[in-house]
């Protein structure tokens, strides 16, 4: 059996504010280091140990990942960072408060901006502090292939050259993965994986730090998924982040 987990990064300091964050370069808050770290032992209490990890370009992924990793006595193993698992790039929209943007633009618009398939915020303008081309750890990428915004597929069309070219293949190698991302990212993964419509993807909501579990047969093929956790505290943790974008939470 060969296993890839998913793990979305710990709380983020905008996360705990309810900002709109995508590529802002936000650090965890205290509760997400907790968090993270309790992932770490919840993995490790399951038996789990892994080859290699990758994760994003982004902090609080990246911080996430190592506390896991040192969690589970596996701070050694290979890990690589890549700009396609980042976060969906959220356009004018990061830095906002989802809540007071529901209160100005309405809630069914803020669903659209956070859960529709197709639809993107506005783009950043290209003089916009923010624009990820002016910063240098994206120096490497083709100024074309670096979001201003991104709608959920183009974020899916991102991180999935990555998915198929290096996750999944190591898959033939390795027996166990682990992928610390982010919400979207790992929406547009697994979307992917359970072969979820466009439509009912806007349904799919991942609370922080809950390790998802995909086990697959030797020749690949996806058998079972799961989240390990309590259930009931995953259902709750999992509508919070649903109505993160109403008037009042
Ligand atoms: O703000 C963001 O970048 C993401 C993840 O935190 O939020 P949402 O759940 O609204 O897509």
């Amino acid at each position: 059996m060969k296993r890839i987990v998913l793990l979305r990064h710990g709380e983020s300091l905008w996360n705990q504010e309810n900002r709109f964050t995508g590529w802002t370069d936000v650090d965890l808050s205290e509760k997400g280091v907790v968090e993270a770290c309790k992932a770490g032992d919840t993995l490790r209490e399951a038996g789990f140990s892994f080859e290699i990890a990758c994760t994003s370009y982004l902090k609080r992924a990246i911080k996430t990942l190592d506390y896991v990793l040192d969690r589970l006595n596996e701070s050694w193993i290979p890990v690589e960072k890549t700009w396609r698992l980042n976060e969906k790039h959220y356009g004018i929209l990061q830095g906002l408060n989802k809540s007071e943007t529901a209160a100005q633009y309405g809630e069914e618009q803020v669903h659209t901006w956070r859960r529709s398939y197709d639809i993107a915020p506005a783009a950043l303008g290209e003089d916009d502090s923010r624009n990820p081309s002016k910063d240098i750890r994206y120096a490497d990428v083709p100024d074309m292939e670096l979001p201003r915004t991104e709608s959920l597929k183009d974020a899916i069309e991102r991180v999935m050259p990555y998915w198929k070219c290096i996750i999944f293949p190591t898959l033939t190698c390795k027996d166990n993965l682990l992928v610390v991302a982010h919400g979207n990212s790992l929406r547009g993964i697994i979307k992917h994986l359970k072969e979820i419509s466009d439509t009912d993807i806007s349904n799919l909501n991942l609370p922080t730090a809950v390790p998802y579990v995909f086990e697959f047969d030797n020749r690949l093929a996806l058998v079972k998924d799961y989240f390990l956790g309590d259930p009931e505290e995953i259902r709750k943790r999992t509508e919070a982040v649903a109505k993160q974008g109403m008037t009042k939470q």
